[in-house]
């Protein structure tokens, strides 16, 4: 029997018909062999990282149960993101859908293809903010307790709460 674990994704457009890009995302992701959603952020319109000539992005965390080893979630994640038909031109660019693996249990890799922790996870707003809200009580395994994150994030990210409700099909 493989081991359940709980793993958080971060998922983001910013093309197309993001709200419901990420919707199918969620669905696809609920669906997969060895994948199931527990829980999702809110929805949260955040100003683009990075590259800054792009329009602004729609972000959420989903909490999920696997029992994938982690290259197999990966895979799955790039499955998901290509059956939206993910564009990506340049690296930070603008795309119809990103899924990132932020954590994956209290593991640690660093792997050619995968880091877990996510490596930008600690100064991307985008993506503590929703984490925070989903598991606010959460230490990272490289020690940083999730709550003092979020205090120590720079305030020039801009970020804002919406209304959204997972469909849970
Ligand atoms: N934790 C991770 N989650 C997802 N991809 C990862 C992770 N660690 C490493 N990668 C690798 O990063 C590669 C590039 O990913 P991607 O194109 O989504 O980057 P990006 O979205 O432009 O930047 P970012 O990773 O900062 O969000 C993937 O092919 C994957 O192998
Ligand atoms: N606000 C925001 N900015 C980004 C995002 C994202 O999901 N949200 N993803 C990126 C991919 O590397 C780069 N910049």
């Amino acid at each position: 029997m493989s081991k359940h674990v709980i793993a958080y994704l971060g998922l983001g457009a910013n093309l197309g018909d993001p709200l419901d890009q990420l919707q199918q995302a969620l669905a696809l992701l609920h669906h997969s062999q060895g994948i199931s959603i527990r829980q999702v952020s809110s929805l949260y319109e955040t100003s683009p990282v990075g590259y800054l000539d792009q329009p602004n992005f729609y972000n959420l965390v989903a909490e999920i149960d696997t029992v994938l080893p982690p290259m197999q979630l990966l895979n799955m994640t790039q499955k998901v993101e290509q059956s939206l038909h993910r564009v990506r031109k340049e690296r930070f660019g603008p795309r119809t859908m990103d899924v990132d693996i932020l954590l994956y249990g209290q593991r640690i890799f660093n792997l050619p293809d995968l880091i877990i922790p996510h490596p930008r996870l600690l100064e991307r707003a985008f993506a503590l903010v929703p984490l925070h809200e989903v598991a606010g009580d959460l230490t990272l395994p490289t020690g940083e307790k999730i709550d003092q994150a979020v205090k120590a994030l720079s305030n020039d990210q801009w970020i804002q709460k919406k209304t959204f409700t997972w469909q849970g099909r």
